[in-house]
């Protein structure tokens, strides 16, 4: 909007992502890298399954030969190698046992009847029938797990299934996490008039984890600039991103931002969103390059929108990790009302998935500083700037997802 004097959230993120790379990789046992992010891609080793082997307990045989009684000549279980089958005989075999050269074709026991003589194998059995064939899941050779993907349940498994021990993983975002401002104190502390407990830092550490951050400094700062441009030095130094809270509004008490232009550059300041409108985005100049660093402001929700919409990207840029750089979205019926200004809200929202789709259920109290409103929220509905949104209006959703 050319009368908008914000940066739009669009400006910001890329502002935010210019130049940035994926960190290095490091090697870690595989029971060790559950969430983690490939570094890099994966190569099978072998065919999965290895042989071919059996979808049933029942019999293998010729599916030419079925339609009457063949003896039983050979009992195959699983982890068991097996010998070759003769013509004019079947093999009990089960789930998971290998196929012996010859037979083609597996019939489940149920359909077949115990004779004197041998086992009645009903007509019409096709050839590959209950076969698993080598190399169905995954071909020697071919790309198992590509570079930028988060190692979950899976992957693990296929991981395994190679018999692979050790993956190349990218090394986790050193992130440091600073709180501004007197009145906040930690759990379990006293507090005294006009203290509140620091809600912020419990919240952002918890998503951080979740985004596959390290955190490495976490502390608090008083309202003072000499002592934020103290520890603000000390966290680019640490950290591959240093996030603040608070400090960056127009307040007297407000030196955030003051600092960072003292001691590195401000990029973007000010963006046409609620919540979250003075987050601020820079860079701190640390021995060997710079640190990226996020200001969010001090209010909650501020910070929880913040982190989704900014934190999330940048991690995962900085993993190597496309799934984490953008939110998945999903179109939703409204069962609020709403009117919007000149920033674009994104509102705390339950999606329910009813018979008649998905439906955005906002919490009563969207003011910035009301946690209460993220604390069942799944999804950030977006509200257009100046739109005006009736009950059953369709509007597009932000999906809280990890990745
Ligand atoms: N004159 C103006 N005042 C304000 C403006 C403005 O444009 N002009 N913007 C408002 C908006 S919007 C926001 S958002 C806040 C952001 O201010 P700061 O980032 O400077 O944050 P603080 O003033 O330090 O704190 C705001 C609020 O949040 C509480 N807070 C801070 N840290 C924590 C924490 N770790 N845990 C829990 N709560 C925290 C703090 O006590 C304040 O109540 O500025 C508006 N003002
Ligand atoms: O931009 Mo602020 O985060 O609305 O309260």
């Amino acid at each position: 909007m050319a009368d908008n004097p914000l940066k739009s959230v669009e400006a910001a993120l890329a502002a935010m992502l210019e130049g940035i790379t994926p960190l290095d990789g490091e090697r870690l046992p595989c029971d060790q890298a559950a969430g983690r992010v490939l570094a890099e891609s994966v190569t099978a080793r072998l065919d999965v399954p290895g042989f071919d082997n059996s979808a049933m307990d029942g019999y293998a045989l010729r599916a030419a030969e079925a339609g009457q009684v063949l003896p039983m000549i050979q009992r195959i279980a699983a982890g068991h190698p097996a010998a070759p089958l003769m013509p004019g005989g079947c093999a009990r075999i089960f789930t998971g046992g290998e196929i012996p050269p010859g037979a083609d074709c597996v019939v489940m026991q149920e359909r077949t009847e115990s004779r004197d003589t041998g086992i009645f194998i009903p007509e019409g059995i096709p050839v590959g029938d209950n076969i698993r064939r080598r190399g169905r899941d995954v071909a020697q050779g071919s790309q198992l797990l590509g570079a930028g993907l988060k190692l979950e349940a899976a992957a693990l498994g296929q991981l395994a299934g190679q018999g692979i021990t050790e993956v190349v993983v990218c090394k986790r975002p050193r992130v440091a996490l600073l709180s501004t401002g007197d009145e906040i104190i930690d759990p379990g502390l006293p507090l005294a008039p006009g203290q509140i407990y620091n809600s912020n830092r419990a919240m952002l550490k918890r998503l951080l984890e979740r985004f596959g951050a390290e955190m490495v400094m976490v502390e608090s700062v008083p309202d003072d600039y000499a002592a934020t441009c103290d520890i603000l030095k000390q966290a680019a130094q640490c950290a591959d991103v240093v996030i603040s809270t608070g400090g960056v509004s127009v307040g007297e008490e407000d030196h955030v931002k003051a600092a960072l232009e003292e001691l590195g550059q401000l990029d973007l300041w000010r963006l046409a969103m609620r919540p979250g409108k003075p987050l601020a985005l820079g860079r701190l100049p640390r021995d060997n390059g710079e640190t990226r660093f996020v200001g969010l402001p001090g209010n909650p929700v501020s910070g929880f929108v913040g982190a989704w919409i900014f934190l999330r990207p940048l991690i995962g840029a900085l993993l190597g990790c496309p799934a984490l750089e953008a939110l998945p979205r999903i179109r939703a019926r409204t069962a609020f009302s709403t009117s919007n200004g000149i920033r674009r809200h994104y509102m705390r929202v339950a999606l329910a998935f009813t018979e008649q789709g998905p439906v955005a259920n906002a919490f009563r109290d969207q003011n910035s500083a009301v946690l209460s409103s993220c604390v069942e929220a799944n999804a950030l509905a977006v509200i257009p700037e100046q739109a005006e949104i009736a009950v059953g209006d369709e509007v597009e959703c932000l999906w809280l997802v990890e990745a």
